[in-house]
């Protein structure tokens, strides 16, 4: 079970709504991942305007939480308001804090990060940072009071996967809160890593949404999270410079 504040989820991945090649194939890819959690920018949603797209027209939006998140905001400021925006619409309380620092490697703004999450629990939101992965940082996000941490693979839409392990199972080893590996994820391998290493879940849209076969795709990672889960409470075996042979030969007369 994946607890963040209030909110309980049976589903470990948390799915982005952009970028499909159609409403029908991110409609049937949703339905096969297994995802109780759908993200998507307020910025691009239509709040205010039904004369608009929507990009969740063929969704049953009933059926899943609605993660709305800040995406284009670039200062603390920016991304209340967006936040603000989102729950005035009537969205839940949850808000995925984006806050880009830089436009080239779209990696999040630490400091803007850091007091976006500030403002936003004081407000009395469920505070998801999205953040880079640095083990201090989570740390003083955890501080503050946010409710999951969102440290990054790598950057957004790049598909290379973990690039620091290290740093993403020290993260986890110190949180007390669900840690949600985030952006940059490109095969079900990297998912299954991010699980391995000991995350409470993934956070994923371009890996599946860029597919050459999404709807495929959502299934492998579905598959992928929940076998990275189950590898990952088995307890995998140690690591060792030598062999040790899988059946050994004491005790035996020839
Ligand atoms: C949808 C969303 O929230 C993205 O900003 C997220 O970080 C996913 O990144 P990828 O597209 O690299 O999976």
């Amino acid at each position: 079970m994946l607890k963040i504040g209030n909110h309980e989820f049976s589903s470990r991945l948390l799915l982005g709504t952009g970028k499909f090649p159609d409403f029908d194939v991110q409609k049937e890819a949703v339905n096969v991942s297994g995802t109780e959690i759908l993200t998507f920018a307020v910025r691009r949603m239509n709040i205010f305007d039904p004369e608009q797209p929507n990009f969740l027209e063929k969704l049953d939006a009933s059926k899943y939480t609605l993660l709305p998140n800040t995406a284009g905001a670039k200062t603390a400021e920016e991304a209340v308001r967006i936040a603000k925006l989102a729950k005035a619409s009537g969205l839940c309380d949850m808000i995925k804090v984006e806050v880009i620092g830089d436009f080239k490697t779209l990696l999040p703004d630490p400091v803007e990060t850091l007091r976006a999450s500030e403002i936003l629990l004081n407000e009395g939101f469920t505070v998801l940072p999205y953040a880079s992965d640095d083990v201090l940082l989570a740390k003083k996000l955890e501080d503050l009071g946010v409710h999951a941490i969102m440290p990054g693979a790598s950057p957004i839409g790049s598909g290379l996967g973990i690039i620091n392990p290290l740093n993403i199972s020290l993260i986890v080893e110190q949180a007390t809160i669900p840690v949600i590996v985030d952006a940059g994820i490109g095969s079900p391998a990297d998912a299954a890593l991010a699980m391995e290493l000991g995350a409470d879940g993934v956070l994923l849209n371009t890996a599946v949404s860029g597919a050459e076969d999404p709807v495929k795709m959502a299934k492998a990672m579905k598959l992928a999270i929940e076998a990275g889960r189950l590898g990952y409470e088995a307890g995998r075996i140690p690591k060792r410079r030598y062999a040790t042979a899988s059946s050994p030969l004491e005790g035996m007369s020839v």
